[in-house]
């Protein structure tokens, strides 16, 4: 529908307007089916609740709003690389374009009452990341939330990208939770140098977890008072996080509120890495409702 009527759910504002903490500028989405507040940087999503649900995502009360920084909480985008870039550890965790400008593309809101919106990203090829590439992600926000991106690989040759979204979830305590969804499934263990190991039933969060699921199923569930679920078409690894309490404390945008979220994030990473040939381009999709 009309970029005119979007223009009416949809409003600029700034980190210092919304959270007292000035320095990003940011995007309030507000429509009878939802509520959503997005930084342009990173096209990364900060909040989203349905109407009539709890909040969807966890935004750290100790976030900082801070240009060429990822916020802590939401959904920053991981990529062109996942974690720490082993070819050369020196480089930025988890890539680039979460600390990037993204541009606005475009807005609609749909007859169903949904709202579209799209981001787009170019890179055009440095000694962070040598393959000039695109990327989109459009946010469908209705009662549930869906995200699509869309990379395309405009560097001269094949190029290599891994990445996620890299979701933060509220939870009461996330000792008390469950993942369910990743049962009989291998995966790196990265609180011991990525040591392969088996899952065997439910995934409990008793401390420190950080995990990569390769090959991971496309649905799970996080299971609290008002169970969270997660699709996703494409995604084939999913990674597990939570600091704990230990490692939390050296994160200043974390500290004492790490009990309060748990990550699940979708994507493709590890053995799941995509490789483009010049010229192609690969799509993924993630659906999240509570
Ligand atoms: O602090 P960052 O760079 O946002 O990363 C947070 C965590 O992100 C997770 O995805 C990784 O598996 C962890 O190893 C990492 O610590």
């Amino acid at each position: 529908m009309s970029e005119l009527q979007a223009k009416d759910t949809v409003r600029r504002t700034d980190s210092g307007e919304l959270y007292g903490k000035p320095g990003l500028e940011l995007i309030l989405v507000e429509t009878p089916l939802c509520r959503a507040v997005i930084a342009e940087q990173g096209a990364q999503l900060l909040e989203f609740q349905a109407a009539d649900r709890e909040p969807l995502l966890w935004l750290s009360p100790a976030a900082r709003f801070v240009e060429g920084r990822s916020v802590r909480g939401g959904i920053p985008l991981c990529l062109p690389w996942f974690g720490i870039n082993r070819a050369d550890p020196h480089k930025p965790k988890h890539g680039l374009v979460r600390t990037r400008p993204w541009s606005l593309a475009g807005s609609d809101l749909e007859a169903d009452g949904e709202l579209e919106l799209r981001f787009s990203f170019d890179h055009p090829g440095d000694e962070l990341f040598e393959a000039a590439f695109h990327c989109e992600v459009a946010m469908r926000l209705g009662r549930t939330l869906t995200l699509n991106l869309r990379l395309e690989n405009r560097g001269p040759g094949e190029a290599e990208y891994s990445w996620a979204w890299h979701s933060y979830f509220p939870v009461e305590n996330v000792r008390e939770i469950e993942v369910h969804g990743l049962e009989n499934t291998g995966y790196l263990d990265n609180t011991r140098q990525l040591q392969r190991a088996i899952q065997g039933g439910s995934l409990t969060f008793p401390g420190e977890v950080d995990r990569v699921f390769e090959n991971a199923a496309s649905h799970q569930r996080i299971v609290t008072d008002s169970p969270i679920s997660l699709t996703s078409e494409n995604c084939n690894s999913v990674v597990t996080w939570n600091p704990g309490g230990e490692l939390a404390a050296e994160m200043a945008d974390v500290g004492e509120h790490y009990r309060g979220f748990v990550c699940v994030e979708h994507g493709n990473a590890f053995a799941n890495s995509w490789r483009l040939a010049a010229g192609e381009s690969a799509k993924a999709t993630l659906y999240l409702r509570r």
